[in-house]
Parts: C-alpha cells; sequence; structure tokens
C-alpha cells in the first residue's frame, strides 16, 4: 500500500509566515477538507504541497519520496485551482482545455495522441460534459467549467485530486452535483480529495478529514473530532452553532449559514 501525502513540520507563507509547523498524513484514498477564514493560507498550503510555492521550512514526502523540492511523484498529484486563476480569455474548446491536462507529464509542444484523446473524452463522458466538448471554454457555465476543469484533473490517473473552491460562485444545485460527482471520484474511483472550502454544509456528508486553520493556530482530524462549536468559534473568531437534524449537522453563524 503507497503512503499517500506526508507533511512534517511545514511552515507555509511567502517570506514571512502564515502557517508554521503542520504536520500531517493524508493515506491514498481519503477525502479531506481544508477549511478556515480568508487569507489563513488554506490555497497556500495546497500550492505548497502540490510543490507551485516552495516551503518556508519542512518537508513534503509523496508515496514516502522527499518532494519538498521536485520529484517524479508529484505527477500523482492533481490540481483544480480557482476559477479566478484560469484564464477566461484563452481561446479553447472544452475538449481542448481538458486535453491540456496532459501537458505536465508530456511537455506543451508533444503532439496529443488518438489514445490520449481517447482518454479525455472518456473521462468526459463520465463527467457527463461530452457533449459540450466542442464549445468553447470561456462560453460554458460556471458549474460546466468546473466540471471540464476536473476532467483535465483526471487525465493523467492522479492519486490524489486536489481542489480549490470548486463550488464557489456556482448555484446550489450545480454545487450539489459537482460534490456528488467528487464523492464519487473518491467512492467508485477510489481517488483521495484534498478541497479547500467555505461551504461547510454541503461537505459533511463526504469529508473524513479535516485541516481547520485560523490565524496563527489550526486543528487536524477527524470532522467529527474538529468541526464542533468550540473550535470553529475560535477559529472563525465568532459564535458558531451546530444544529443537528434529520439530515446532518448545519453550521450557522447568528442566523447565517458559513
Ligand atoms: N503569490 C503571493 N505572494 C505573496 N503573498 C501572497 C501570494 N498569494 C497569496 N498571498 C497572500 O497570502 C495570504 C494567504 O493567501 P491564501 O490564498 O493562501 O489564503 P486562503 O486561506 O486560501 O484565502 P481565501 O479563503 O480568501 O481564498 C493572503 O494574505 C494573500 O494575500
Amino acid at each position: 500500500m503507497l503512503e499517500g501525502v506526508r507533511v512534517e513540520n511545514l511552515t507555509i507563507g511567502y517570506g514571512k509566515p502564515l502557517v508554521k509547523g503542520l504536520s500531517f498524513h493524508m493515506a491514498e484514498g481519503e477525502f479531506w477538507v481544508v477549511v478556515g477564514p480568508n487569507g489563513v493560507g488554506k490555497s497556500t498550503l495546497m500550492k505548497t504541497i502540490l510543490g507551485i510555492v516552495p516551503p518556508i521550512s519542512g518537508k513534503v514526502y509523496i508515496h514516502g519520496v522527499d518532494c519538498t523540492k521536485r520529484c517524479e511523484e508529484r505527477k500523482f498529484l492533481s490540481y483544480v485551482p480557482q476559477m479566478e486563476n484560469y484564464s477566461h480569455h484563452f481561446p479553447a474548446t472544452a475538449f481542448d482545455v481538458v486535453l491540456s491536462g496532459f501537458f505536465p507529464r508530456f511537455g506543451r509542444f508533444q503532439r496529443i495522441t488518438d489514445r490520449e484523446k481517447e482518454i479525455a473524452l472518456c473521462w468526459m463522458k463520465l463527467l457527463g460534459i461530452d457533449k459540450i466538448a466542442n464549445k468553447q471554454f470561456n462560453s460554458l457555465s460556471g458549474g460546466q467549467q468546473r466540471k471540464v476543469l476536473i476532467a483535465r484533473a483526471l487525465v493523467n490517473n492522479p492519486h490524489y485530486i486536489f481542489l480549490d473552491e470548486p463550488t464557489t460562485g456556482v448555484d446550489l444545485k450545480s454545487s450539489k452535483r459537482i460534490l456528488k460527482l467528487i464523492d464519487d471520484l473518491h467512492k467508485k474511483n477510489g481517488f483521495g480529495i484534498c478541497m479547500v472550502t467555505h461551504d461547510l454544509n454541503f461537505v459533511w456528508d463526504y469529508i473524513e478529514k479535516v485541516i481547520l486553520i485560523g490565524y496563527n493556530k489550526y486543528f487536524i482530524g477527524n470532522k467529527e473530532d474538529i468541526l464542533n462549536e468550540d473550535l470553529l468559534s475560535e477559529i472563525y473568531e465568532i459564535d458558531v452553532r451546530i444544529a443537528e437534524t434529520k439530515y446532518g449537522p448545519i453550521f450557522l453563524v447568528g442566523d447565517k449559514h458559513i
């Protein structure tokens, strides 16, 4: 059994530390969520694990291999960035965007083979977006664009998929569909998932492990141990209440959902 992703004494940030001394182990096939207030470093943590941002100190291991700098094992992690970071002006079809998922492994100017096109189309079919393959990416709805970016992250057959706020700016029904899709990829296809989100009320049913980050503090563990009123109130610095319902817990701040 491969070891998954292990982080040891990791300090992240841009010169000045955002979060210090993180240590945790994301075993293969688990569903993790990273939550916390704006600007604490959730995306930076994800980017540091993925090797996009260098750590200030500490180590990242993938499958037991030290990947703090460069390593082959990085190909087993894929990334669905925040939508704002994806160019809306780039003239490409949905299919082109999915095919671009092969670039990190094969090089940008290498020809895409029929086999790779077949793999890309296969994932698009599975995600229910094959019918929009020839449409311009920037003409698609927010929900369709997320699914295209998820398909793009799948073509290299990763072990872990890192998604940065995959439902932000998407309506309730489409958010639910996207989360169901991510959950299917986890349960049916066995992918490990690590997701940054602000939508706690949507993810409870799916997630297993939580990294709850605040300013200068964090809590890591099973969702039942971390997502409680005390820790959430401490991290968000506001009175957070949890209402137990027949649909599961609902997270509330005053009369507003988180
Ligand atoms: N490339 C960068 N260079 C310098 N500072 C950065 C860079 N990217 C992000 N930051 C800063 O680092 C801090 C953490 O940013 P990050 O995006 O990781 O936060 P976050 O917890 O994901 O926030 P949000 O919930 O708002 O998306 C912010 O103050 C941000 O302005």
